[in-house]
């Protein structure tokens, strides 16, 4: 159907069609009444997400006009609905007068809203963000991306490599990614790629190729942050990543239909500044998602006792951004240990009781910068304001010293001067929850409010002045004087009594048992009425957005403040879950180490607790410039995995501030945690599961280095035994001759607790296990040495293999570890390769090509067996 010719459209579907012209890609919700209303496509689509009726009305066109609509009032679940399907709706109100409207009601589209720029609180989960990102593809093969949350107020550029863009898209974890309708075929494909094998699922959006302009871009964030240079921020030269916020800041404000005033700050992200942690290892480690994709058991889910949706959201971007250099962990530990106190009674519980319930603070303020903002969310803004101020007197009573995190959030948490008086004056005390209702504005603020209120007021008086006037008037004792929305002002007499009406009542409407009437005096009531709510409901808008202009100056205050709120909330939480769950402050140090004394993995440890009792057997870890990588072996279920992971966790959770399991952490810099881990088919991506694990040991080998940490957990067992040994093996060497990382390797190859025979910085550890009987029991304990047996076979028996399969295992192995020590050659794993095959036959070969057994006697054939066997090689 042509946008362009709508000639032959009734005069609603031609609007209609006009506005949707202009959001092809968007299911447009066109107010009628009391519903939104969606047409053709749009309805088709409505109807089979939202599992809504289609239906068929009228014509236009010639065409039938097939519809779908959703109710007005309940418009916000199916909008969350749509959403989470990553679909963007645009809704289009009535804005012209219903009552002068020649032919259809002016209509406009007043907000767009996609998956990356929501700003609904109730359409937004509390503890995450939605994250709009812009991804502009640029010459050499680079990347400019530049992403934001609608309701935070930052812009956050980065630059990298294409061949890295996968890394950052799971990183950033967008909700919406946005790209260039120019971009090449393959780099789109790419992307596409991207959003079936990433992590997250996200909407991507086209936008026209223009607004990927470096210019425009340093043009916006210069109007954004009122600044004239972007040195200041570090942002100056990255035309690349300008090029990205072009398209983001215009999209944003496009849906948003206006500017984004309280975003007015810009951070840089250099890969270089972060822990490298790339997508394989926050899957692994389970670090916001279980390997089942549940929210948990994971290392977020023990850590977050936040008490506002603010610190979760904060404390969840610490964990997946840790920062190489530790002076913020040291900050926040700094911070932690005076909220602790001396015998951890300090003040974090009376803070955090304070921080309880606080709204969120930092939303609020985005909706109000963005003029969205709801009566009931300003009032819940004034108590947060309220509770932000004692949160600054207690810290303050903590005597902080100038120039730490405690001392800029007893600053920053200070309410700006008469933020909350303006809202206690406006505001009533429990207001409508929308503005259009009326009930909003306080008392006293208005004197012409006031009267038109008054008049409403004393419409009650008047009406049981008439109602009393009337009984006498005409006798009839059960009269009424009422009032309903639809008809207005009347006075309802029954059947029976309708022989006593006066001649001056005129009938309004008849019901089964009543009638009801107007009286000329009560018609002058409602004309004065009726017009005075009318006055007050505007004059109520008016004095509200009055109110939203006075807000905006406190804008970048009430960011500050929230920001403030929500590290405070994380500092409280992590002391909390250093106090409960017995944790220790890390120590930082130049020197290359990983040091752990009696470390514990802190999720296994909650979920033993939790679900039987059991304790948690710790460990210790050294590594260092002398020991550096770690073989090691040990039953199945003898907990080599948890090991490893617990120490990666540790080794994040120091790096991000937090106290770690242990009883002593001593870590030096860290620059990056690999992993690689399992074995999960990816099937999306068509890449065996041997071909993904050695994609992902490929990359690790390439970008680890002295400063990473490596986990490697039985690499090679996707192939046969043989591959698999001496792949595994010349990754070991690798690690251990080129790459220098400090590295864990568990593994079954046998073999290779042979490998820190002849490499000075690997040394073999074992889980132990003890068999009793045909059983074994796992002690979990790590203790130097290789382990003595793999113990498959108990194993396999504690998982319930049937008696037969066992018995035939048992005599299986038997016979396969006979004949491995009657055949066992002394192969050297570790060597390097031979420069060429040795060539030539054997001694002993050439030495049986020389015999014809036909020309032998029975004791010259005798005495050639014993010269062969003199032959042998020697052990
Ligand atoms: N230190 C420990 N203290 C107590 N229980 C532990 C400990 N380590 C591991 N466990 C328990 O043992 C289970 C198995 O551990 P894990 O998966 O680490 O074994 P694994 O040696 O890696 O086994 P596989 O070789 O089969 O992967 C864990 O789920 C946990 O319940």
């Amino acid at each position: 159907m042509s946008a362009l010719d709508l000639s032959a459209h009734t005069p609603m579907m031609a609007q209609y069609l006009g506005i949707k012209a202009e959001f092809p890609d968007t299911l447009v919700f066109y107010r009628m009444g009391d519903f939104y209303e969606l047409f053709f496509a749009d309805a088709e689509k409505a109807a089979s997400l939202l599992d809504i009726t289609l239906t068929r009305r009228g014509q236009s066109a010639g065409q039938p006009v097939v519809m779908a609509g959703v109710p007005f009032h309940s418009v916000e679940t199916y909008l969350a609905r749509l959403i989470k399907l990553g679909e963007s709706v645009a809704l289009c109100e009535q804005v012209g007068d219903v009552a002068t409207a020649k032919g259809p009601v002016e209509r406009k589209v007043v907000r767009v809203v996609t998956p990356g720029t929501l700003t609904d609180t109730e359409l937004l989960p509390d503890k995450s963000e939605a994250i709009l990102l812009a991804v502009h593809q640029a010459p050499k093969n680079r990347c400019g991306l530049a992403w934001l949350s609608v309701t935070q107020g930052v812009v956050h550029l980065a630059e990298c490599a294409q061949d890295e863009l996968a890394d950052w898209v799971d990183r950033i974890s967008p909700s919406e990614l946005l790209a260039s309708a120019g971009m090449t075929p393959t780099f789109e494909q790419k992307l596409r790629s991207l959003k079936t094998t990433g992590r997250g699922s996200w909407a991507l959006a086209l936008r026209p190729d223009f607004q990927f302009d470096a210019g425009l871009g340093q043009r916006k964030l210069l109007e954004q942050l009122q600044a004239a240079s972007l040195a200041a921020w570090s942002a100056d030269a990255l035309a690349d990543a300008h090029a990205a916020a072009a398209a983001l800041l215009t999209y944003a404000e496009h849906t948003q239909g206006r500017s984004l005033p309280h975003v007015q700050r810009v951070q840089v992200q250099r890969s270089d500044a972060l822990i490298d942690l790339p997508a394989s290892t926050r899957r692994n480690l389970e670090l916001t998602q279980t390997l089942r994709g549940e929210d948990s058991p994971t290392l977020f889910s023990l850590l977050d006792t936040c008490m506002t949706g603010m610190g979760s959201r904060l404390l969840k971007s610490w964990l997946l951004s840790p920062p190489r250099d530790r002076q913020a962990a040291v900050d926040r530990l700094q911070a932690q240990a005076v909220l602790r106190g001396e015998s951890g009674a300090g003040a974090w519980s009376g803070l955090r009781e304070q921080l309880k319930g606080a709204s969120d603070v930092e939303r609020i303020t985005a909706r109000t910068a963005l003029r969205q903002v709801r009566p009931r969310e300003l009032v819940a803004l004034r108590h947060a304001l309220a509770r932000a101020s004692s949160l600054s007197t207690q810290l303050q009573a903590l005597q902080p010293e100038p120039g730490t995190l405690l001392a800029g959030m007893a600053r920053w948490l200070t309410p700006p001067t008469h933020c909350a008086e303006l809202l206690q004056m406006a505001l009533l005390e429990e207001p409508s929850a929308l503005v259009r209702d009326g009930g909003v504005i306080a008392d006293g603020l208005d004197a012409e409010l006031d009267e038109l209120r008054n008049i409403q007021t004393n419409c009650d008086a008047f009406l049981l002045d008439l109602e009393t006037r009337e009984k006498e008037r005409t006798g009839i004792a059960n009269l009424r004087v009422q009032f309903n929305k639809v008809h207005g002002f009347y006075i309802e007499v029954t059947q029976g009594q309708l022989d006593k009406v006066p001649d001056d009542y005129r009938r309004r409407q008849t019901l089964k048992n009543a009638e009801r009437f107007i009286t000329p005096e009560l018609k002058t009531f409602e004309d004065k009425a009726l017009s005075a709510q009318e006055r007050a409901l505007a004059r109520e808008k008016w004095l509200y957005e009055g109110l939203l202009d006075q807000l905006q100056p406190f804008v970048p205050a009430l960011t500050a403040l929230a920001q403030a709120m929500a590290s405070l909330d994380v500092l409280c939480a992590l002391t909390e879950r250093s106090l409960t769950l017995n944790w220790c402050a890390p120590e930082f140090t130049k020197e290359p180490c990983i040091e752990i004394r009696q470390g514990r993995h802190p999720v296994v440890e909650a979920r033993l607790a939790e679900m039987s009792g059991a304790s948690f057997i710790a460990n210790d870890t050294v590594l260092g410039n002398k020991q550096r990588l770690q073989i090691i072996t040990g039953p199945n279920m003898g907990g080599k995995s948890t090991y490893m992971r617990q120490v990666a966790l540790i080794v994040l959770l120091a790096s991000i501030g937090s106290h770690v399991p242990a009883s002593r952490c001593r870590l030096g810099p860290i620059d990056a945690i690999h992993t690689r881990i399992g074995a999960a088919d990816d099937l999306a991506n068509a890449q065996s599961t041997f071909m993904l694990e050695m994609t992902e040991a490929a990359q690790i080998l390439h970008s680890a280095t002295p400063h990473s940490l490596v986990l490697m957990d039985e690499i090679g067992r996707g192939t046969s035994t043989f591959d698999g040994l001496a792949l595994a093996s010349g990754i070991a060497t690798h690690l251990h001759n080129k790459t220098q990382a400090f590295a864990l390797f568990a593994t079954h190859y046998f073999e290779l607790t042979e490998f820190p025979a002849t490499h000075t910085a690997a040394v073999n550890m074992h889980v132990s296990a003890a068999e009793s009987g045909a059983s074994i029991v796992f002690l979990h304990e790590l203790q130097p040495g290789p382990a003595s047996k793999s113990y498959g076979v108990q194993v396999a028996r504690l998982a319930g293999m049937p008696a037969a399969v066992l018995n035939h295992a048992r005599h299986a192995l038997s016979a396969l570890e006979a004949g491995a020590t009657e055949s066992r050659q002394q192969v050297d794993l570790f060597a390097a390769p031979p420069e060429a095959e040795a060539a030539g036959p054997s001694p002993i070969e050439a030495a049986l090509a020389q015999i014809n057994p036909d020309a032998l006697s029975p004791r010259e054939a005798l005495d050639a067996l014993y010269a062969l066997q003199r032959l042998l090689p020697k052990n």
